[in-house]
């Protein structure tokens, strides 16, 4: 299926890189080449039809809501609107030519909404904790965070994102990440500093966010049905030891006649 009235600003050719390799579990530098493969040749099965989840979850008031908003529409909005239990986007990407859909949640971090918010973790492909990195504090519930929103579903990938830039130094800011980076490493997630006022990194982030996520729908889509035709050749080998069975028989019936 090819990619058809996609935005040019949502058009990926190149394998996004990581904000920084030694913060990475995903060492891959360029797209599988049976995904290369198969987008060239336009194998790529379901993908274009099927939607992916990605779950963004945090603190109260980290930059949830502002980081989904400056990449999914370009804006910033510098008051405070608590998110009520959930709300979500969906964005269509062209990547290697191939149609590919992300559906976004963006959930509430206050505690009263948690049993709402925590019923769309269910089957996530990407869950993303974001912390303030001007609030040291929001660090130490990453991984509760991880731990809760990644509970319901099968090998998610991972990140930690920091939020925020724009309002620390450079010397706060490494502080904060060389600790956000060692939580991260722990839960096996990659690690991103961004910021949603400036725009700061937030297209390299989701970019390489939707990339390893289309890499990794596509390579499921190929075992899948590479195991599907796996289970036909198998049918097509019991139909003809079947037949060669039936054949044997036969040979045997008619040895008895005569
Ligand atoms: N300076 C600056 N402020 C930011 C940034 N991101 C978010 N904010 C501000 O931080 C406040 C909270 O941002 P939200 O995006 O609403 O936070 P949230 O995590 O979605 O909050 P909940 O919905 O309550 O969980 C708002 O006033 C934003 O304007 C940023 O990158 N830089």
């Amino acid at each position: 299926m090819m990619a058809q009235n996609v935005p040019t600003n949502r058009i990926i050719t190149d394998f996004p890189a990581p904000y920084d390799a030694d913060a990475s579990p995903y060492k891959k530098l360029n797209f599988h080449p049976k995904v290369k493969t198969a987008c060239s040749e336009n194998k790529t099965g379901c993908v274009g039809l099927k939607i992916c989840k990605a779950v963004l979850v945090g603190d109260v008031a980290v930059g949830k809501t502002s980081l989904v908003n400056r990449f999914c529409h370009d804006v910033f909005d510098r008051d405070y609107k608590a998110t009520i239990g959930v709300d979500f986007e969906i964005e269509k990407f062209s990547i290697l030519n191939t149609p590919f859909t992300l559906q976004i949640w963006d959930t509430a971090g206050q505690e009263r909404f948690k049993s709402i918010a925590s019923s769309y973790y269910r089957g996530a492909h990407v869950v993303i904790v974001v912390f303030d990195l001007s609030e040291e504090g929001t660090i130490s519930s990453i991984s509760r965070w991880m731990e809760d929103a990644t509970a319901t579903s099968t090998n998610p990938l991972k990140f930690v994102v920091g939020t925020k830039k724009d309002l620390v130094s450079q010397a706060a800011c490494r502080a904060a990440e060389d600790r956000a980076k060692e939580v991260a490493q722990s839960l096996g997630a990659e690690y991103w500093s961004l910021s949603a006022k400036t725009g700061e990194n937030v297209k390299s982030f989701s970019f390489r966010c939707v990339s390893l996520t289309f890499d990794a729908a596509v390579l499921r889509e190929l075992e899948s049905s590479g195991q599907a035709s796996q289970k036909q050749i198998g049918a097509i080998k019991i139909e003809k030891s079947d037949n060669l069975y039936d054949r044997k028989r036969k040979m045997k019936l008619d040895c008895c006649k005569t």
